[in-house]
């Protein structure tokens, strides 16, 4: 099986703080993996040097056989790896579609400054609606995006991630502040994109990481302490002691 994204000793200091410790990680191509640990274990950090929204310090980022380690985040995104980009990146006031026609256009124009001649292309349109019946907000095609439920922004949001047409997601949270009814339907709907897609999940809530993940990776103080199946993960005794035995 062919490893997408990997990373070799990567490293991020800052001062006093090594948030990231020698991490070597590999992402398989169509898996979905994800990255746990407590507070301040480092996740966030990996994640943004993932994604290029950090300079690591030492190590290596490889997308495929290319380095991309240290190129910023728009080239990245080019290359392939989208990240979700936590609501903040929904505008409130225009419709679902529009959101996603958008993103569709913006990919198809190379980055998210070509936001001009929106209103006429029937083929973005036409690719955005797809995208919505695929995470299931086609019902809401017309409504306002600002007045979504957390849920449907969090889906609407994913529909983003999918528009750049991406080989590989970066999710940073996405069940965080969800009621247990959102919660089970964007795992539903996660679960499903990961039938298509690779992908990487950050994410404190264990029963979705432990239903949803082929693997995890577990960090502590910066460093991976454990990288396996989820039930394996579940039954390391390091693994309950850094970090399973904290939430219960
Ligand atoms: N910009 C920064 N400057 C200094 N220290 C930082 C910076 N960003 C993160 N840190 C430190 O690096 C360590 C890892 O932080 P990080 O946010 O990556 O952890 P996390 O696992 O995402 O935590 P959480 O689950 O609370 O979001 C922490 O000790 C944090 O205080």
């Amino acid at each position: 099986m062919t490893t997408l994204l990997e990373t070799e000793g990567l490293t991020k200091r800052f001062e006093g703080v090594t948030a990231v410790d020698d991490v070597n990680l590999g992402v398989t191509e169509g898996t979905l993996k994800s990255i746990i640990g407590p507070n301040g274990a480092g996740k966030t950090t990996l994640f943004n040097l993932l994604s290029g929204g950090l300079e690591p310090t030492a190590g290596q980022v490889r997308l495929g056989a290319e380095d991309i380690t240290g190129l910023p985040p728009e080239q990245i995104t080019r290359k392939g790896l989208a990240r979700s980009f936590q609501i903040t990146n929904i505008f409130d006031e225009l419709s679902v579609l529009d959101n996603v026609r958008i993103a569709v256009q913006a990919r198809e124009w190379g980055g998210w400054n070509f936001l001009q001649h929106v209103a006429s292309k029937a083929e973005y349109r036409e690719q955005a609606t797809d995208l919505l019946e695929r995470v299931d907000l086609l019902e809401f095609r017309d409504t306002e995006a600002g007045t979504l439920s957390h849920g449907d922004k969090r889906a609407l949001e994913l529909a983003l991630v999918l528009a750049l047409d991406p080989v590989i997601l970066l999710l940073d949270e996405p069940f965080a502040g969800m009621s247990q009814f959102e919660i089970e339907e964007l795992r539903d709907l996660l679960d499903d994109v990961a039938n298509e897609y690779t992908i990487v999940l950050v994410e404190h809530n264990i029963d979705v990481v432990m239903s949803v993940s082929d693997a995890v990776a577990v960090l502590e103080n910066g460093s991976v302490i454990a990288d396996a199946a989820p039930d394996d993960i579940r039954d390391d005794p390091r693994v309950q002691q850094a970090y399973l035995g904290e939430s219960k």
